[in-house]
């Protein structure tokens, strides 16, 4: 381990190290990555030269990190080095075929499918405000596709763990679906919510367990269900899957459960690199959190784009630092977007490590508030009160630092300096990002914000849906994630279900006549969008063109993906919160 943490040590910060070195936090961000495993570094040479020898067209390297392994890791690799190769390190394409087909399992077979117990084709009491017969059907379609999502992990991962990426979850599982075929953190949060319109409790609280799990062996819950993102987490909703499971069933046992990994959890977000200090302009001190991956290497599931992404930079500490920031833009759950770029036509000048975040705030906020809520109900009455102490700091530090009076709206914070060495920053108003993004509407997700119990911003919720309307956010299929179409698919003109769902919610939430209009008008929209797509393609999509009903999203590093959990789950939650009315047109007008 002391060899990673040397040789990740780079000039400048051997320098603040002897100059400071009694300051631990500037010693703390480059100790911070993980080493690699033999396994994955194997994976990724199949990878590279799978893409040398098959070339660009279709070609996902994703596939390639997710092959099963038949036989121990020395006998393939003693195999794939036998193998003929041309200068250029290509191999012959029917050499590679055969490689692969003799030494590898196949994509997905290191999971089976699951039936859910809990599964019934028309659940008692399912959407009972959906009236309309053709969204009734389209609902119980939707509904019916968690059996096609649910997967448990093969004995075979479980008896020789050492030959597959995926790691071995003790329970039954919902994948997002197409290429993405382990289970994927945030994701979760809104596939619990449609599980939990389809009645599917045990299926809801299995997920939560097997996230559990992953704190219970790394600290902190995984990008994804693969020993290659163990490097980084994913925005941080598990206390709010909580939350929402025992809204629905009443489960104590299951709070007294979880709670302690919840804890374990926030202290991953509020320590070390995830951590950082400010003073505001009254000369006040606060903490805010930020994403910033373990890792300054390729991403093994795309380690051959991002090598390319990084072939343009001239030095070995350019490219580490680039990887690190497009690791962390995966743990923003936003990758990759505008959002994180000095120039949004250049991924190279990605600075995701340099940005606080809103929305991550809003969610540790959340995490802060439901800790507190279920440490109060199971009798632990001193982490209920230190909770609570501490999301009134995080809402003070949010009206602070994110809260913008003018726009009436919060702005990420971009740090001017990065360095590792600086212990408090400033707080200046012009480093507040001005520019239009969904993420700047999230906190309205959170009770405080949404009920206007906020003492600074108290009553906000109307001037933030003011704010919204003039956005240019808002268009005839959904909500825009940003205005730039750079390309990415966190940009215009994609639209995301779990954005959708939290404005919408938080407007709801409100409890104003308006705020509730305007999550309707909003969430009629993309249902009709959602539908209209299904209908032309028989599929649920991962994103959706927000300027036309019926059209699915693109951009990206990825083929457009269908399935899609937290779509269907989304789907599901706005139909019983709204329902459709009988005369309701479905189709798009
Ligand atoms: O393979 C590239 C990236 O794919 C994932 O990101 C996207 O899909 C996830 C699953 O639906 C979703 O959680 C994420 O918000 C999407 O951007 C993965 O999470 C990334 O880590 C990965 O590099």
């Amino acid at each position: 381990m002391a060899y990673y943490y040397y040789q990740a040590l780079k000039p400048h910060t051997l320098y603040c190290l002897l100059l400071f070195s009694s300051l631990l936090p500037c010693f703390i961000p480059y100790n911070n990555t993980k080493p690699s495993t033999p396994l994955i570094a194997f994976l990724e040479s199949l990878q590279s030269t799978a893409l040398q020898t098959l070339g660009p067209k279709d070609f996902d390297p994703k596939l390639y990190v997710d092959l099963p392994l038949k036989h121990d890791l020395p006998v393939v690799e003693s195999a794939f080095a036998k193998l003929p190769r041309s200068a250029n390190g290509t191999v012959p394409v029917e050499d590679l075929d055969l490689f692969i087909e003799r030494y590898l399992g196949r994509a997905g077979t290191d999971m089976v499918l699951h039936e859910p117990s809990d599964f019934v084709a028309d659940p008692d009491g399912f959407l009972p405000k959906v009236e309309n017969s053709k969204v009734r059907t389209w609902a119980l379609e939707v509904h019916s596709l968690w059996k096609n999502l649910s997967r448990e992990v093969a004995d075979a991962v479980r008896e020789r763990p050492g030959l597959h990426t995926l790691l071995p979850l003790p329970g039954p599982l919902v994948v997002p679906g197409s290429r993405f075929r382990e289970v994927y953190y945030w994701d979760s949060y809104w596939v619990i919510r449609g599980l939990l319109a389809s009645k599917m409790y045990d299926s809801a609280k299995a997920i939560v367990n097997n996230l559990i799990s992953l704190i219970d062996v790394y600290g902190f819950v995984l990008n994804g269900s693969r020993a290659y993102y163990s490097n980084r987490s994913q925005p941080p909703l598990l206390s709010a899957m909580v939350f929402e499971i025992f809204s629905r069933t009443g489960d104590l046992d299951f709070i007294k459960k979880c709670l302690p990994s919840l804890l374990k959890e926030h202290h991953f977000w509020n320590s070390g690199i995830h951590k950082l200090t400010f003073q505001d302009s009254q000369g006040k001190k606060h903490s805010l959190s930020r994403y910033y991956a373990m890792w300054n290497k390729p991403r093994p599931e795309s380690a051959t784009m991002d090598k390319e992404s990084a072939s343009k930079l001239q030095t070995i500490s350019a490219k580490e630092s680039f990887y690190r920031e497009l690791a962390s833009a995966a743990e923003s759950g936003w990758d990759f977007s505008s959002r994180w770029m000095r120039d949004s036509s250049d991924l190279t000048t990605l600075v995701t490590t340099s940005v606080v975040p809103v929305d991550l705030n809003a969610y540790i906020l959340k995490m802060e508030l439901d800790i507190a809520f279920f440490a109060q109900i199971t009798g632990d009455h001193s982490t209920a009160d230190k909770f609570s102490v501490a999301s009134q700091a995080r809402r003070a530090a949010m009206d602070s630092i994110f809260w913008n009076n003018k726009m009436n709206q919060w702005f990420d914070y971009w740090l001017t300096d990065n360095s590792i060495c600086e212990e408090v920053h400033m707080w200046e108003s012009n480093n507040q990002n001005k520019k239009m993004f969904a993420s700047n509407f999230i906190p309205v997700w959170i009770k405080p914000y949404s009920t206007g119990l906020c003492s600074k911003n108290g009553g906000i919720v109307k001037k933030v849906m003011k704010s919204l309307q003039r956005s240019g956010l808002l268009y005839p299929a959904g909500i825009a994630t940003s205005l730039s179409k750079t390309g990415q698919q966190w940009d215009f003109p994609n639209g995301w279900a779990p954005l959708i769902h939290m404005i919408v919610e938080g407007l709801v939430k409100s409890g104003t006549k308006e705020g509730r209009s305007m999550g309707e008008d909003i969430a009629v929209r993309w249902i009709r969008t959602n539908y209209a797509a299904y209908k032309k393609t028989g599929a649920m999509h991962e994103k959706y063109d927000v300027e036309a009903c019926g059209a699915s999203g693109g951009g990206g590093e990825y083929v457009p993906q269908t399935g899609f959990g937290w779509t269907n789950g989304v789907i599901l939650a706005l139909l019983e919160e709204f329902g459709w009315p009988k005369d309701r047109e479905i189709n798009c007008s």
